[in-house]
Order: structure tokens, then C-alpha cells, then sequence
């Protein structure tokens, strides 16, 4: 079945005959069929211990040998034992988490915080939570205010010179290593708040494995919230990671501006790079709320430590190469940057209305869709009127705008997106690469488990949405 030509309102009214024994049921074997993954405890604690040991083995490669792989016989170390050793010094003398690496962290966090709580935005809506008695919780969407009001903050400290944003680069490794350490404290102390208070602080438990490990690793709660509003998966997965990353780059620009008395096109392009990421995470916040992330993932080591200290401090190993020298190393040739500075904002556009489109769909069928003035709204970025499969289990799925083309085309606009902030530092370096090869696998592996659990929610009605759009990544071609 399809829903053209009828209005939303219409449309609406058939997502809420939903038969919710059967979304429960279907719920359920999504669940189970996702009951162990990463490989349950040994593959969380590899992770958990992996991570950080990756981060700062990049940054040493970066801060220690020139932004070139490191390996034991570069150092003519003797053995493994050397390496470390020596690995260990670099840590101990370059990021050592010192006093004003936790009070730059922690004010920026909990000011953050603070506007979070305080600030005016958007307040919507969350998609129906079954284990709620099919509730939605309240959202307060204001992330753009957040982050303007950061952004005139941060120039009144630099020009007044109370805090000087070069001081960002002048610390990373002191940084990076507070919020490593803030990631794990913040993952243990939500993690024992729901389980020890079971519902009276952050959130109730939810869908535990029984494994402490895995279930710290994946989460205990699936809303986690400090008081009605203030939502932590909502507040780590904007304002943390994007904030920090867009103001590493507008530190490597000020930074080169006072060597050199100019900013390169190099350095323009990450400061331009991630103010778009970081200002769509914020412009389009309430079209967070209706996704997998809010709705289905549960909040644990995953995403907290991911948010908190992945992506700002792996992402931006770009923004560090070109920091880190003379800009007359990577002047490219004018077609070069052109073609680049093409590539990031075609790849942008198709990345902000191909998310755009799904989720104001989504809020269009539950009523919640509030058409907003953030900057930029795009042309194509709502459907006026979609075109979609009303599903037997009472769900939709869109099949209009980018949806007809390919099924996760913003997967393959966000990664051409990460592989351009790579390319711009040329092929001097293997770090800035890490991220679109990280980027890769991570959207491998969310395809995966995403065709997965539509394929148990939806059924037959899944299948016909693979007949109608067959393609996955690239239209017309895979
Ligand atoms: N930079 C980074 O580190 C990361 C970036 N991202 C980016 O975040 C964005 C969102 O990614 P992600 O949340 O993983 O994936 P999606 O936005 O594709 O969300 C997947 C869910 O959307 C719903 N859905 C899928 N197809 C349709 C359809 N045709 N109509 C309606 N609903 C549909 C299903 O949920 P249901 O039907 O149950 O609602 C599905 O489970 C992407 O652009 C990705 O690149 C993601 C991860 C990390
Ligand atoms: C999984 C992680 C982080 C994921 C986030 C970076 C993305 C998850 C949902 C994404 C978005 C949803 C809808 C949007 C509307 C568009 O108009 C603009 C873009 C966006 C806000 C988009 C942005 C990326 C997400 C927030 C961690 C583990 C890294």
C-alpha cells in the first residue's frame, strides 16, 4: 500500500491505529535479533581498552613524528617494551590532563549545560516508546542558540584576551586526555545511577543483557536525563563533539592568522567543514529527536565516550596536520581547492535534505513536524507531499525525495563529506585519513544492523521498499 494523495492528517491517523501488539511484537524480535553485538562483552571490553590506546597512538604519531606512522623500529627501540616506554613519556610530557585542561573542559561543559537548561529553542516531541505505554518524551531543541551564543562568547575571550582560543591546539593532548577520562566517569556514573536508583536518578533500566561489561558498553538506560529536559544523549551528540570540533579549526585559523597574517584556503575549508556539521547538528536538533539514536539506542560507553572524546579528538586530525605547518606546504592548485570546496558542500547538501526529508517525515505522521528559520533551510528539504508505504505493522517508510534514489545516499553524501576534509591536507600524512576510513566501517556496520532490524520490523513491506528504491548507496548504480 502507498499513502499518496492523502493528506498527513490522514496519514496521521493511520500511524496511530497502530496495532501496538504487533509493533511490540516486531520490536521484540528486532531486539533479540540484535541481543549481542560488537561482540557481546570481550568484543566491549577490546573496545573500551581500544579506543583511547588508538587516540593516543594518532596523536603521538602526530605531535611526535611529524604526522608519520610510528612503529617500534623507527625508534630503534630494542623491543615492544621501548615503544611503550616511549609512547608512555610522550603521554606523560604532552598530555598529562592537567589543571587548566580539566577547567577549560568542565567550564565548557557544564556552560554548555547551563544553555542547555536555559536558553530559548524548539520544543517538540519524541517518537512514541513502547516500554512508556507508548509516551513521547518533551524535547527543548536549542542547540543554535547554544551555539551562537558559544561562538560570541568564545570571540569576547579571545579579543579581551581572558582566554585565548589558540590555547585549544596549545593543550590538545592535555584535552584529549580529560575527556577520555571524563568519558569513562561519566559512562560508570550513569551506568550506576540507573541501575542502583532504578528510575529516581537519569533513567529505569532498559533491555539489560545481565553482562555488567556489555551493558555498560551498550547502555543501561535508553533516555538518560538530568531533571524534565535536560536529555544527555541529545546533549552529547550535539553540543560536545561538533562545538569542540568546530572550534579546534577556528583555533588552527586564528593560529595561522597571527604567524603568517593570513588564513589559507586549507584552513578556511576545515573552519567551513565542520561549522556546517556543527551548525546542522544545531539548526536541525528536533529532526534528531525522531532518529534510531533517540528513539532505539541505548546510552552507554558507545556513544557517550564516541561523543565526548572520539569524534572531536580523531575527527580533527585534518585541522591538526594543517596547524601543525607552514601553509606553503599544502598550497594547492586552484582547481584542487575548488573542486574540494564542490565536493564538501555538494556532498553537505545531500547530507542535510536527505536527513532533512526522513525526518520531517517522520514528524509530519506523529503530528510533531514545526517548520523552523535556522540557517540554512535548503530547497528539498521537506516533501510536501510524500509518497510512502503504510506498512502492516502500522509504520511508514518514506519513498519520495533522496528515499527513491538510494536507501542511505546521506551515509554516501556524509562519507564523501569526511573524505574531503581528508583530501584537503593532500597526501602528506596518513592521520587526516583515519576518519573516512573509520567513517567507513562505522556506516558498514550501521547498514548492517539497520537493513537487519528493518527487515525484522517491516517485514514484506521492506522488501517492496528494496523493489521501489533497489539501490543502497549510489543511485542507479549500487
Ligand atoms: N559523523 C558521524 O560520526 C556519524 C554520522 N552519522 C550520520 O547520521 C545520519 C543518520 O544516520 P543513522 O541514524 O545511522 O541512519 P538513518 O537516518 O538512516 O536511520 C535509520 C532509521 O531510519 C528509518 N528509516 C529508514 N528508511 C526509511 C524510510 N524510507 N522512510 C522512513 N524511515 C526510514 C528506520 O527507523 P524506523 O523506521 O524504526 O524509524 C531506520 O532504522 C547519516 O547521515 C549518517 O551519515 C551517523 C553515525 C555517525
Ligand atoms: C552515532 C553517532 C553520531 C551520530 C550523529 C552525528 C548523527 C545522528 C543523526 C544525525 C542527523 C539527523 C538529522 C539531521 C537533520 C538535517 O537537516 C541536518 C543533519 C542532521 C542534524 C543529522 C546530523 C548528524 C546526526 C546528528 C556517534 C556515535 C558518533
Amino acid at each position: 500500500m502507498t499513502g499518496e494523495g492523502s493528506s498527513i492528517a490522514e496519514k496521521q491517523s493511520a500511524a496511530e491505529k497502530v496495532g501496538t501488539s504487533e509493533l511490540k511484537s516486531n520490536a521484540k524480535r528486532v531486539v533479540a535479533s540484535g541481543k549481542r553485538e560488537f561482540g557481546g562483552a570481550k568484543g566491549a571490553i577490546a573496545l573500551m581498552l581500544g579506543s583511547p590506546a588508538v587516540m593516543y597512538y594518532l596523536w603521538i604519531c602526530q605531535a611526535y613524528n611529524d604526522g608519520q606512522i610510528l612503529l617500534p623500529k623507527s625508534l630503534n627501540a630494542s623491543g615492544l617494551s621501548d615503544f611503550f616506554r616511549f609512547c608512555g613519556q610522550c603521554i606523560y610530557e604532552g598530555a598529562y590532563p592537567t589543571r587548566q585542561a580539566w577547567t577549560i573542559f568542565l567550564t565548557f561543559f557544564f556552560v554548555q549545560m547551563l544553555f542547555y537548561v536555559t536558553l530559548p529553542g524548539l520544543r517538540t516531541r519524541g517518537l512514541p516508546l513502547k516500554h512508556r505505554n507508548n509516551q513521547s518524551l518533551p524535547y527543548l531543541c536549542n542547540a543554535v542558540w547554544s551555539f551562537y551564543t558559544s561562538i560570541a562568547i568564545m570571540t569576547v575571550l579571545h579579543v579581551s584576551n581572558i582566554f585565548r582560543i589558540t590555547t585549544l591546539l596549545d593543550i590538545f593532548g592535555s584535552l584529549m586526555t580529560v575527556a577520555i577520562c571524563t568519558a569513562f566517569v561519566t559512562t560508570f556514573v550513569i551506568y550506576a545511577g540507573i541501575i542502583v536508583f532504578r528510575g529516581k536518578l537519569f533513567d529505569t533500566p532498559h533491555r539489560l543483557s545481565g553482562n555488567v561489561i556489555y551493558d555498560m558498553f551498550m547502555g543501561a538506560g535508553l533516555n538518560p536525563r538530568i531533571g524534565r529536559m535536560l536529555d544527555l544523549k541529545m546533549f552529547f551528540e550535539v553540543r560536545i563533539p561538533w562545538f569542540t570540533l568546530f572550534f579546534l579549526s577556528i583555533s588552527a585559523a586564528v593560529r595561522q592568522y597571527e604567524r603568517y597574517g593570513y588564513v589559507s584556503p586549507q584552513v578556511a575549508f576545515v573552519c567551513l567543514a565542520h561549522y556546517l556539521y556543527a551548525n546542522a547538528c544545531a539548526k536541525g536538533e528536533e529532526l534528531i529527536v525522531p532518529t534510531w539514536d533517540m528513539a532505539y539506542e541505548k546510552f552507554g560507553f558507545m556513544l557517550i565516550f564516541w561523543n565526548m572524546a572520539g569524534v572531536p579528538y580523531t575527527y580533527c586530525h585534518c585541522t591538526l596536520y594543517l596547524a601543525a605547518r607552514n601553509p606553503a606546504v599544502y598550497k594547492w592548485s586552484t582547481e584542487y581547492n575548488v573542486f574540494l570546496y564542490t565536493l564538501l558542500l555538494c556532498s553537505y547538501y545531500v547530507f542535510d535534505t536527505c536527513n532533512s526529508q526522513k525526518n520531517r517525515f517522520r514528524q509530519q505522521i506523529y503530528g510533531q513536524y514545526k517548520p523552523r528559520k535556522t540557517f540554512p533551510q535548503l530547497p528539498w528539504q521537506l516533501i510536501k507531499n510524500p509518497t510512502f508505504i503504510r506498512c502492516a505493522n502500522g509504520g511508514t517508510l518514506l519513498t519520495s525525495g533522496w528515499y527513491r534514489y538510494a536507501r542511505k545516499i546521506h551515509y554516501t553524501a556524509d562519507f564523501f563529506q569526511s573524505l574531503s576534509w581528508a583530501l584537503i591536507t593532500g597526501f602528506g600524512s596518513p592521520l587526516p585519513y583515519f576518519y573516512p576510513c573509520f567513517f567507513f566501517v562505522v556506516l558498514v556496520h550501521r547498514v548492517t544492523r539497520d537493513v537487519k532490524k528493518c527487515k525484522v520490523k517491516y517485514g514484506a513491506d521492506f522488501d517492496e521498499y528494496c523493489r521501489i528504491c533497489p539501490y543502497l548507496f549510489i543511485p542507479y548504480i549500487f
